[in-house]
């Protein structure tokens, strides 16, 4: 058995209900498939809507627990899960390469964010502050922050580890429970999470799992009483299912959802550091990130050097098993994920978009059994085609050509989508404008990252509503009571 085959081996297979590892009460398991290889590496249980019932009940149960607990204390085990974390960082990051597909070096800084953000909530968990207001004569006013209760946290593929930590974090410091339904491709690392919150000592019942079957583990967290929040990553069209189910029990709703990113370089910026920002952050996963910059709106000015300097950056991109030495992009997670692109791509080049490089499958050698896309760009791009108004998810960056900064803003907003924003300039009051007139939750000017523990994250429009990171993002799992204290009786 190699290394990486007994970190896997390791990993738990069950649910984690109450402080207890548990098989499905169906008795069922469904498979773990390596994107890569194709292979299937391991089962693991599969939950469905009576192991979430458990996995609430247990939740409502601790929350009382881990809310009462002294904050040192609260702070010791986060801060215990955070150590726990960075110490097994390797392992961690193996697990996810072979689920997922990501390179090891991307898994192992994703592991390491998650850890970061552990640690900077249970520091943020001792300023979860009230205030008081002035009152009329004899009157105190309070204003003071109270858990929620049971969150329920729904979590994605593409970030196994550091979208379960950001959910998790503030959730526990707000002093909540949760039940955590993974995406069904990343158990593993949702597992070997759990593993460390339990060594760290968390009360039982405060953390929860319950894999499975998500539609009818979703149904569950969605429509029960005791769930007083849903935070949820993922794509527009299950966000809006979410948020339709959980309508009927009023319960709270944080939704991190799709974004379809400009990524705008006016003719000043510098271009060698642009493409070299550009390419970085568009093979991030292999484009399959939210905030992946999707639509690239080059000045006309720079088109032609911009593009053929693109050109022979992303022809450099190595793609391959992520846990080969030197692989810059693994495989897609799905085999449909690549339909969904060739169909984009396609319809741009019938359309009239010129494919300059990539536009196919890798099925050669290494390649044969997983799925793996080409590095792609396309120069030409225009309004009427798909690729300009739906997320791609994959490794294709479009050109689009502009003139002028009202044209380009325009371009840039005219979609449903409004997370992330990028845009590179030196002009100072073109900084101000375009930074003001991006409807976006985030913009990056003359940077690629939008993501810090410390900065408020999410978006606006079809991209969904709340926060994460920042005290912005504990504000979102704590209600806001009033208290009229009359001492004048
Ligand atoms: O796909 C979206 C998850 C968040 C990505 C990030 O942290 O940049």
């Amino acid at each position: 058995m190699t290394e990486i085959d007994s970190y896997v081996d390791k990993a738990p297979k069950q649910l984690f209900i109450g402080g207890k590892w548990l098989d499905a009460d169906s008795g069922e398991v469904d498979d773990v498939v390596n994107p890569a290889t194709g292979k299937v590496i391991t089962q693991v249980a599969r939950g469905g809507a009576i192991d979430a019932e458990k996995a609430i009940d247990a939740a409502q149960a601790a929350y009382p627990v881990w809310a009462s607990l002294p904050v040192d204390e609260r702070a010791k085990i986060l801060r215990k899960v955070a150590d726990l974390i960075t110490e097994k960082a390797d392992e961690l990051a193996a697990i996810m390469t072979i689920e997922q597909g990501k390179p090891l070096a991307q898994a192992k800084g994703e592991v390491l964010g998650g850890a970061e953000s552990v640690r900077w909530h249970a520091e943020e968990l001792r300023r979860v502050y009230g205030e008081t207001i002035p009152g009329p004569n004899g009157h105190l006013f309070l204003v003071q922050k109270e858990p929620l209760g049971v969150v329920a946290a729904i979590t994605p593929w593409n970030f196994p580890s550091s979208m379960i930590t950001r959910k998790i974090s503030p959730a526990l410091a707000g002093g909540n429970a949760i039940v955590l339904k993974p995406s069904p491709e990343t158990p593993l690392s949702a597992t070997a999470l759990m593993k460390i919150f339990q060594e760290a000592g968390i009360p039982d019942g405060t953390v929860n799992l319950v894999m499975g079957d998500a539609p009818a583990i979703g149904k569950v967290l969605t429509s029960s009483n005791l769930v007083r929040k849903i935070t949820f990553t993922g794509s527009t069209a299950v966000g809006k299912m979410l948020f339709g189910q959980s309508a009927e029990t009023l319960k709270k709703v944080s939704l991190e959802l799709g974004g379809h990113a400009p990524f705008i370089v006016f003719d000043d910026a510098p271009i060698d550091k642009v493409v070299g920002d550009l390419v970085s952050s568009k093979f991030r996963n292999n484009g399959q990130v939210c905030t992946s910059p999707n639509r690239i709106f080059v000045q006309e000015a720079i088109l032609a050097e911009f593009t053929e300097k693109l050109i022979a950056a992303v022809k450099k991109v190595k793609v391959g098993n992520g846990l080969e030495e030197g692989v810059d992009a693994g495989p897609l997670i799905r085999e449909d994920a690549i339909g969904k692109i060739q169909r984009q791509i396609n319809d741009a080049v019938e359309k009239g978009a010129v494919l300059e490089t990539g536009g196919k499958r890798l099925t050669d050698g290494a390649y044969a059994n997983g799925n793996f896309y080409a590095p792609t760009v396309l120069t030409g791009v225009t309004t009427k085609m798909d690729i300009f108004y739906q997320e791609t998810f994959g490794p294709v960056l479009p050109v689009i050509v502009f003139k002028d900064t009202d044209e380009v803003i325009g371009m840039a907003n005219d979609t449903n989508y409004g997370l992330a924003s990028y845009f590179y300039t030196l002009d100072l009051k073109r900084i101000a404008k375009v930074s003001q007139g991006l409807q976006y939750g985030m913009v990056g000017v003359n940077s690629n990252t939008v993501a810090f523990t410390q900065t408020p994250f999410g978006g606006v429009k079809h991209s969904g509503f709340g926060r994460e990171n920042g005290h912005q993002g504990i504000d979102d799992y704590v209600n806001v009571k009033f208290i009229n204290l009359n001492y004048g009786i």
